[in-house]
């Protein structure tokens, strides 16, 4: 079995559990295998979605997230003799797949870009030592393998419906939440975005930012920033497109007053369309991008602002 824990916001997959399913996907063909899925869930859990897309689906119930407890179910879930885990990357399954991958002496492929099966052996490429290289490695099963979001395309559903199986999972006494305060969640997730609208250093200062957001805003897009811009602390890191940032797939990429260096390309240069805005009409960004305005960020996103609220009116 190839077991995929199926990241959701309690009703609905993201999207980066269709990418892990891909990846899954293609691993089981290699290895003559079936695709389950885990739904690990506080509350709420899309369940009827989720059944459609593999063969089994396992369902845990684990009341407020801890590391623990999620590698439980997993662990759980992955009892019945799971080959490889595939894991959507982010802060939560970094912390709950160490343990899963230590639990079962399963090699650990954290953040792949890539990955395949040749012979009785994984594959994976992903970015080491602060991302300054690109390595290959192999692992051979079990393998635990998390996925880079906006790096693989999504799976589409089966066609029919997974068998679901309820999992008990005993009490993990390890570590109790007392308290949680979540963050205010503004507008629409970067890697999910199906707008992109980032800020380079030519924006000139923090405030600059006000008419990025509200372009964003207006489009129903999220805000991306460069490492430049989250360097000199205008932006957060969150907002970090790149390949130490985040990797965004969106249908529209605009980039203001961004040089477009390699490094900042990685994490945007598979968007749909790139609209570039840009002084210099040598900057490199112009190489990549469908449409390119040569021009003062401060005139043209002002009126690139008008022209969309006059259309939307
Ligand atoms: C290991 C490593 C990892 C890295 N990871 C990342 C990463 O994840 N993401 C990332 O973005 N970078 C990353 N970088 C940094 C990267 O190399 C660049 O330094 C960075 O992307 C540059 O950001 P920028 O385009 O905002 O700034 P700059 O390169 O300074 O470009 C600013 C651009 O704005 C234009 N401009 C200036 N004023 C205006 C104006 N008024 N109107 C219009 N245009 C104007 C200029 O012509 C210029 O092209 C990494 C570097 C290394 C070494």
């Amino acid at each position: 079995m190839i077991l995929v824990v199926l990241d959701h916001d309690g009703s609905r997959l993201r999207k980066a559990s269709l990418e892990a399913l891909t990846r899954a996907r293609n691993l089981a063909e290699a290895f003559g295998e079936g695709v389950a899925g885990v739904l690990l869930a506080e509350g709420q859990a899309p369940v009827e979605e989720a059944r459609g897309y593999v063969e089994t689906l396992y369902v845990a119930e684990l009341g407020p997230y801890t590391a623990e407890r999620w590698a439980a179910g997993v662990l759980e879930a992955a009892k019945a003799g799971a080959k490889a885990i595939l894991a959507p990357s982010s802060r939560q399954s970094r912390a709950y797949l160490g343990r899963v991958a230590y639990a079962l002496k399963a090699g650990l492929l954290e953040d792949t870009l890539e990955s395949w099966a040749e012979g009785e052996w994984v594959y994976a490429t992903r970015y080491a030592y602060l991302n300054r290289v690109t390595q290959k490695v192999k692992s051979a099963p079990p393998v635990v393998l998390t996925v880079k979001p906006n790096t693989t395309p999504l799976a589409e559903p089966l066609g029919q419906v997974g068998q679901v199986v309820a999992l008990s999972i005993p009490p993990v006494p390890t570590v109790e939440v007392l308290e949680r305060v979540q963050e205010e969640k503004k507008g629409v997730s970067l890697t999910e975005a199906n707008v992109v609208v980032t800020g380079g250093r030519g924006m000139g200062s923090p405030e600059a930012f006000k008419q990025v957001e509200e372009l964003a805003a207006l489009l129903g897009g999220a805000v991306g920033a460069t490492r430049a811009v989250v360097d000199a602390g205008w932006r957060p890191y969150s907002e970090q497109v790149g390949q130490t940032g985040k990797t965004v797939q969106p249908s529209l990429y605009i980039a203001l007053g961004v040089s477009g260096a390699v490094q900042h390309l990685a994490g945007m240069n598979k968007s749909k369309y790139i609209v570039a805005v840009n002084k210099d009409p040598e900057a490199p960004i112009f190489k990549h991008a469908d449409y390119g305005i040569v021009g003062d960020v401060h005139q043209v996103l002002p009126a690139l602002i008008q022209a969309v609220k006059r259309l939307k009116d």
